[in-house]
């Protein structure tokens, strides 16, 4: 019988805890592409924070892309897709932003010592995500939240990137639109890390 509910991995390291669960529901015969997501909504929530602060916008109605993966420098902000675009930010200032969106996490981690990590913003993330993916099992049109999944977008299996939410949950992968040079290079130099931690992930699962 195929798992008819949408599963969405929070738990790190997400980049290989979504492959494990694909290899587990393969094992089972239960693996549908469409219906299994890692949670990196948490980095679209500190883009948009971070972004809003120094552009000097409303952070509500604020919009930033975060594709690739969710740890460290497999996290890329597309500060050049930010909406409500803004021309006051320099290539200084889009480094930081880039840095202190990949870096959120573990700032939170080390700030806590042991105690855990962004616990209350992870809650407010997930909660963001599952929404989405409520209105989009009900039907609502346009629904589309940035996720990691299994994708075809790059060379690597799992990717995240802006997903198009449905009935059966994925209804479309979609692209990475156009990259600034600084995203296409970091792009480029997330993928090692990132196909890394997958197919760590899948070794894991098969081993197990
Ligand atoms: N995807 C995201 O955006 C995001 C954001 C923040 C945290 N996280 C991840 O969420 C997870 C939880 O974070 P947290 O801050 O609540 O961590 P935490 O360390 O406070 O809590 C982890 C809990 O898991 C329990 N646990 C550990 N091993 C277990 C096992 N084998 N079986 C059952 N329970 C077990 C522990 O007792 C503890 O209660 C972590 O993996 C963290 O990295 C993800
Ligand atoms: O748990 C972590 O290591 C960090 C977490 O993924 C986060 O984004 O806050």
């Amino acid at each position: 019988m195929l798992v008819q509910a949408l599963v969405n991995m929070i738990s790190n390291p997400v980049n290989s805890t979504v492959p494990i669960a694909a290899e587990v529901f393969k094992k089972a015969g239960t693996y549908d592409e469409k219906k299994l997501f890692g949670v990196t909504t948490l980095d679209v929530v500190r883009a948009k924070t971070f972004y809003a602060g120094k552009a000097n916008v409303p952070v509500t109605g604020v919009n930033v892309p975060v594709v690739g993966g969710h740890a460290g420098i497999t996290i890329l902000p597309l500060f050049s897709q930010a909406t409500p675009a803004s021309n006051a930010l320099s290539h200084e200032d889009l480094l930081a932003l880039t840095k202190r969106t990949q870096d959120g996490g573990t700032e939170v981690v080390e700030a806590k010592a042991g105690k855990g990590s962004a616990t209350l913003s992870m809650a407010y993330a997930g909660a963001v995500f599952g929404d989405a993916c409520l209105k989009g099992l009900n039907g609502v049109p346009d629904i589309v939240e940035c996720s990691f999944v299994q994708s075809t977008v790059t060379e690597l299996p799992f990717f995240a990137s802006k997903v198009r939410l449905g009935k059966s949950g994925v209804e479309e992968v979609m692209g990475l639109g156009e990259l600034s040079a600084l995203e296409k290079e970091g792009l480029e130099s997330l993928k090692g890390e990132l196909l890394s931690s997958i197919e760590k992930g899948v070794k894991f699962a098969q081993e197990s």
